[in-house]
């Protein structure tokens, strides 16, 4: 833990950065002058009650909601005015909370239609050099079997994504958002919905995935999986950020407390 907790410490690079972020839905401040910043290699969380605000933070951070005002930086880069897809190709990934697969493709056919730039997709070039699509729908193969072994599906993947279960369906979708070769991935409640048993296997390949480099944002509210897995947690009340800690830290802080038992929830 010591080494993991030096090599993203407080001198390591943001990868991403929310600088004043303001989200408004009418009268309602859903995310009101919000700045944090996640370091490079960090399992960050992102807690609060509910109505806190997380999901319209993930929304701004992804792509799919625009801010009312504030900056968000993503590797040194001012993305506020970008959608979502553009934000892939800059290492963002991203999971939600309830995953759907295409149900009837197989596990393998649902990542490997998460590979980014199919030659294949373009018809034209699909005509003119069929060697090249063959190539890399081959390299795209050897990737996503490699990917579903890491997720612990590989006995599963011929078989189609109907067959999972809730937590199966979200260590698909992690191989899935994988594919995209994310350096940052913002994961929507990876817990919820997920039996005792699979929730081991969930963090321990989300720690796997981490040792690998990839940094995480992950919004949760099974503090359990929150302590054991997280660096450090951002906690969220009526729109505000009102601490940021280690989880040891943030769970001792009477304003945690208070938002928690005072909350919506
Ligand atoms: N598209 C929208 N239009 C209007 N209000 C919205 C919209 N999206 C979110 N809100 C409101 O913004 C506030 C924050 O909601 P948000 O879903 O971000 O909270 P949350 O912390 O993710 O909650 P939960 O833990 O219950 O998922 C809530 O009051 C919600 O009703």
């Amino acid at each position: 833990m010591s080494t993991t907790t030096e090599r993203h410490g407080e001198e390591a690079r943001p990868v991403l950065t929310a600088r004043n972020v303001v989200r408004r839905f009418g009268g309602l401040m859903a995310v009101n002058d919000v700045s944090f910043d996640v370091r490079q290699g960090e399992i960050l969380g992102l807690i609060g009650p509910n109505g806190a605000g997380k999901t319209t933070m993930f929304d701004l951070l992804a792509g799919s909601v625009a801010p009312s005002s504030g900056e968000i930086i993503l590797n040194g880069v001012a993305v506020a005015g970008e959608g979502a897809y553009r934000r892939i190709g800059r290492g963002l990934g991203r999971t939600f909370q309830i995953p759907r697969p295409f149900p009837n493709l197989t596990l393998l056919d649902n990542v490997m239609l998460a590979a980014q730039g199919q030659a294949g997709e373009r018809l034209l070039s699909n005509f003119l050099r069929p060697w090249k699509v063959a190539e890399q729908e081959r390299v795209a193969h050897a990737k996503a079997m490699e990917l579903l072994d890491l997720v612990h599906l590989t006995r599963l993947a011929h078989e189609p994504a109907r067959v999972l279960s809730g937590g199966q369906r979200k260590l698909l979708e992690l191989a899935r958002v994988m594919m995209a070769d994310p350096a940052l991935i913002l994961l929507d409640e990876p817990a919820a919905g997920v039996n005792a048993t699979l929730l081991e296997t969930i963090i321990d390949r989300i720690r796997d995935i981490n040792q690998r480099g990839v940094t995480f944002l992950l919004i949760e509210h099974n503090i359990d999986m929150v302590t054991r897995l997280c660096h450090r947690v951002l906690v969220m009340a009526s729109g505000q950020l009102l601490c940021e800690g280690t989880p040891e830290e943030v769970a001792r802080d009477p304003r945690v407390i208070e938002a928690y038992l005072g909350g919506a929830a």
